[in-house]
């Protein structure tokens, strides 16, 4: 009844059982399994751009005031609720309060800056070379390849050996990546389960340790044991310049258990790091290969730019100047939001006006990317796959619609790694290979299922291509 007719959120237009209880919202997640990003867009269709989606918060669709009110110089917390189970309390990407974020993130802002990445150029290149050698060998035994798994192993090697003095190794695995797929979708599913179940949260940490370790798949325990590892000091003296040392030696050093602390920024940043960034190579791959003539566009402009790509040259501003490669990148990323639910904010500071809604500090308000990238006013016929848009005299504004990463001072501090890492495999796979889809359909790889990541239906088999060496 407070819900209802008494909360400052009484007057917002909505679903009235969305309003008066969690279950609403529970049903959706959890039974239905991360089906609630899905019914938000219906209701907007039903109560327009602004609604209540629960009794404590409010999504609105409007990618203009969105842009604006999650601007960087806005003072926004993270909605607790919503985030505490993506990663320990000393995970960066769970933190909710502003200034605590701000110099939790500030210890790696030299580490992922577009200098860092740019020496770490080889590694990636070693990497997509390595996943190139066993398409070759699939590419000679004549048999398709799941290259969802493939892009996978690339994105998890790539950040674990840049976050991590060692990689986690996963395109040495015999089922390349499978079992570590389904361990990081177990994740999500468990992490949206545990945002409803809090509750149950302290009994599970009273699990003594040997059924726990029987709950985990291999994958999830060689990455824990890695992490483990890594702790001695001597892999510390010897590490380049990569988290631990972030962690230990900068000014912002926090009280507490810097073990701790690395266990979870290191978590954090695989998990991060590893199915949002194969999720956009699949996702672009697949629409590429599904137009010829983007295909024949892309490799006359790979050829033309005679680009070498070998570890010791490699320059990647060359590649990030092509036009046609940038633009069918940037669609990509329309297409492929890592984080396809919401992202919830609560300003502290203020109250919020939107039109004649007045939003009262503290509420959470929440935006989902995907809903912009979908958006026919924005983005004109938005389900087809167009590189073009973004060759128009006018794409620049465009661009200001386009946030796969975010925005605000939360947006991915990952993503220069990410484009490295898109822009690399993309240039390598075609120039080497004629790739073509072995009966991947849309419906194997677009979101079914919003758990924070998207994950596709269930029985996908991912993105299975055939190959020839070129
Ligand atoms: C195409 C690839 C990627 C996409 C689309 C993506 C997308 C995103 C998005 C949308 C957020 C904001 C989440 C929020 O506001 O709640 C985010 C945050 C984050 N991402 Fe990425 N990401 C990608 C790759 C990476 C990589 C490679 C890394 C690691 C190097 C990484 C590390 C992080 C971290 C640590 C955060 C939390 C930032 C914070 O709260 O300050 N991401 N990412």
């Amino acid at each position: 009844i407070y819900h209802l007719w008494f909360s400052p959120l009484a007057k917002f237009p909505g679903p009235k059982l969305a309003a008066s209880t969690l279950l609403y919202e529970f049903y959706y997640e959890v039974i239905c399994s991360g089906q609630y990003t899905r019914r938000i867009e219906k209701m907007h269709e039903q109560y327009g751009p602004i609604v209540r989606i629960s009794p404590y918060e409010v999504h609105i669709k409007d990618a203009d005031f969105c842009v604006e009110a999650f601007s960087p110089v806005k003072k926004l917390d993270k909605y607790g609720w919503w985030y505490r189970v993506f990663g320990g309390p000393g995970a960066t990407v769970s933190t909710e309060h502003h200034d605590v974020h701000r110099s939790r993130r500030a210890t790696f802002k030299n580490l992922l800056s577009p200098v860092a990445v740019r020496g770490f150029v080889p590694t990636i290149l070693e990497k997509v070379k390595q996943a190139g050698l066993i398409m070759s060998h699939h590419a000679q035994m004549g048999r398709p390849i799941n290259m969802s798994n493939l892009y996978r192993c690339i994105a998890a090697d790539t950040v674990s050996a840049y976050a991590l003095p060692a990689s986690l190794n996963l395109l040495d695995s015999e089922d390349l990546g499978e079992e570590f797929q389904s361990g990081l979708r177990l994740f999500f599913e468990a992490a949206t389960t545990m945002r409803f179940l809090g509750f149950l949260q302290p009994l599970m940490m009273m699990m003594p340790d040997i059924i726990f370790k029987r709950l985990l798949s291999d994958p999830a325990k060689s990455l824990i044991k890695l992490i483990r590892t890594i702790q001695r000091p001597s892999d510390m003296e010897k590490s380049r310049s990569c988290l631990i040392e972030c962690i230990k030696t900068n000014k912002y050093r926090e009280q507490g258990d810097f073990r701790e602390r690395l266990l979870q920024e290191a978590e954090q940043f695989i998990v991060a790091g590893t199915e949002t960034t194969g999720y956009a190579l699949s996702v672009t791959t697949f629409y590429i290969l599904q137009n010829a003539d983007i295909q024949k566009k892309l490799r006359q402009e790979l050829v033309d730019a005679q680009i070498s790509l070998n570890e010791d040259d490699l320059d990647i501003t060359v590649l990030q100047n092509l036009p046609y490669l940038s633009a069918i990148i940037t669609e990509g990323l329309r297409f492929a939001h890592g984080v396809g639910s919401r992202l919830p904010r609560v300003n502290k500071t203020g109250d919020v006006q939107y039109r004649q809604w007045r939003i009262p500090a503290g509420v959470p308000v929440s935006m989902t990317s995907r809903l912009h990238h979908e958006d026919p006013q924005l983005f004109p016929e938005p389900l087809t796959f167009r590189p073009d848009r973004w060759l128009q005299p006018d794409s620049k504004q465009l661009r200001k619609y386009l946030s796969p990463f975010g925005l605000g001072s939360r947006i991915c501090p990952g993503m220069h790694l990410a484009f490295s890492e898109i822009y690399i495999a993309i240039a390598y796979i075609f120039t080497h290979f004629n790739v073509e889809n072995n009966g991947t359909t849309k419906e194997d790889l677009i979101s079914v299922h919003d758990l924070g990541a998207p994950f596709p239906k269930r029985d996908s088999k991912g993105l299975q291509v055939t190959l020839q060496l070129r």
